[in-house]
């Protein structure tokens, strides 16, 4: 199995349960691995057999920035759909971190997995 990563991609977004978190934007991480094969790709060296990270990096940004969700394990889904439906992604490890929410921590979040991931 081959991957396609994208690491560290931040976006500004309205992310929080609490009534003050809902007035500002925070910035979230978003780090992804999705299983690809990059053979075709390789072999015809054409954008156009690859999975394309800076599409799928706008596209994020666009939805992760528009959004307003409470928790960033709905904002963990909402992607991880976008990246399988899509980009036609079989499977995907996706995180979400929301850098400095918790006090004594560098950072909190979540990471998903979605989909089968393909034999090694
Ligand atoms: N599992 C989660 N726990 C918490 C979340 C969350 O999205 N998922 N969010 C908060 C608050 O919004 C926090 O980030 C504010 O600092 C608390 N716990």
């Amino acid at each position: 199995m081959d991957l396609v990563f994208v690491r560290g991609l931040e976006v500004e977004t309205v992310i929080g349960i609490f009534e003050w978190e809902r007035r500002i934007s925070q910035k979230v991480s978003l780090d992804l691995e999705m299983a690809t094969d990059v053979s075709r790709a390789a072999a015809s060296d054409s954008i156009d057999d690859a999975l394309d990270y800076k599409a799928l990096g706008k596209r994020i940004i666009a939805y992760v920035g528009a959004s307003e969700f409470l928790l960033v394990e709905t904002l963990a889904e909402g992607v991880a759909g976008i990246v399988r439906e899509e980009f036609k992604v079989s499977w995907v490890r996706l995180s979400v971190s929301k850098p400095g929410a918790l006090r004594g921590a560098k950072d909190v979040g979540v990471t998903i997995e979605r989909g089968q991931r393909p034999d090694h």
